[in-house]
């Protein structure tokens, strides 16, 4: 695996499966201006609230491969494996695909990760251990604690204006 961090603004993402586990998917990316579209016959309250709110859109049916054709990113977050399974054959081999149910699917896995501002720690086993990247992301927490924040933003700054004329 090759680790990368994404811009994701403006970037269409489609989730499929409207559970915690999606939910988790996608609070970070849509805090990062994703378009998130959750296709998903049920989908909790947090979901549907964001539905209302108009900050993604929801489709209460199961997925089809119409869907995301033209995703960027795919999610697949439902609690049915085969379904799962489905989603990471028929995407185009160009698409980013994640699939939480089965880590030897799809061609990204989403790490443990934390920011302080522009400082970003992201930690992955690649599959071996999800609990594990948890556990060392929380000691990781400890470590660098809210103080970077201050710290690499005044950095970024400094960086910034050196580079103007
Ligand atoms: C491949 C990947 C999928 C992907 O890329 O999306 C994947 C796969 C699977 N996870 C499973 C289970 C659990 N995963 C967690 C937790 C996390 N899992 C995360 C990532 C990933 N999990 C990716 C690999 C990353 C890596 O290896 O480092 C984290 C880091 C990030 C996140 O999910 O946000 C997040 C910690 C977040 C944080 O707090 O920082 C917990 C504990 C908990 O929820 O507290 C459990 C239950 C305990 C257990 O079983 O260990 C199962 C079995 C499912 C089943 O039983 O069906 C599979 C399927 C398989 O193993 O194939
Ligand atoms: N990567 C990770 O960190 C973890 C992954 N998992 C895996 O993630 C899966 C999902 O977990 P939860 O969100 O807790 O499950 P959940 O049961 O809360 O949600 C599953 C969702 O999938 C939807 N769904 C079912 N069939 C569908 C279809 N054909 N098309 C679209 N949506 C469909 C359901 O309506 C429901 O909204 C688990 O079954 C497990 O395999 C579980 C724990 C951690």
């Amino acid at each position: 695996m090759f680790p990368l961090f994404i811009r994701m603004t403006g970037k269409k993402v489609v989730i499929a499966g409207g559970g915690r586990i999606a939910y988790r998917r996608l609070l970070p990316l849509l805090d990062e201006g994703a378009y998130i579209t959750v296709i998903s016959p049920q989908a909790i309250d947090a979901i549907v609230h964001l539905a209302e709110q108009k900050q993604i859109t929801w489709h209460a049916r199961p997925i089809e491969p119409a869907d995301y054709i033209d995703a960027f990113l795919i999610i697949a977050a439902t609690n049915d494996s085969s379904v799962n399974e489905q989603i990471a054959a028929h995407a185009s081999p160009n698409q980013l695909v994640n699939v939480v149910s089965n880590h030897l699917l799809g061609n990204v896995h989403v790490p443990a990760f934390f920011s302080r501002g522009k400082l970003q720690i992201a930690v992955t086993t690649g599959g071996a251990s999800p609990t594990l990247a948890k556990q060392i992301k929380k000691q990781l927490e400890q470590q660098f604690d809210e103080s970077f924040a201050k710290y690499v933003d005044e950095q970024y700054e400094k960086r910034q204006q050196r580079k103007e004329p």
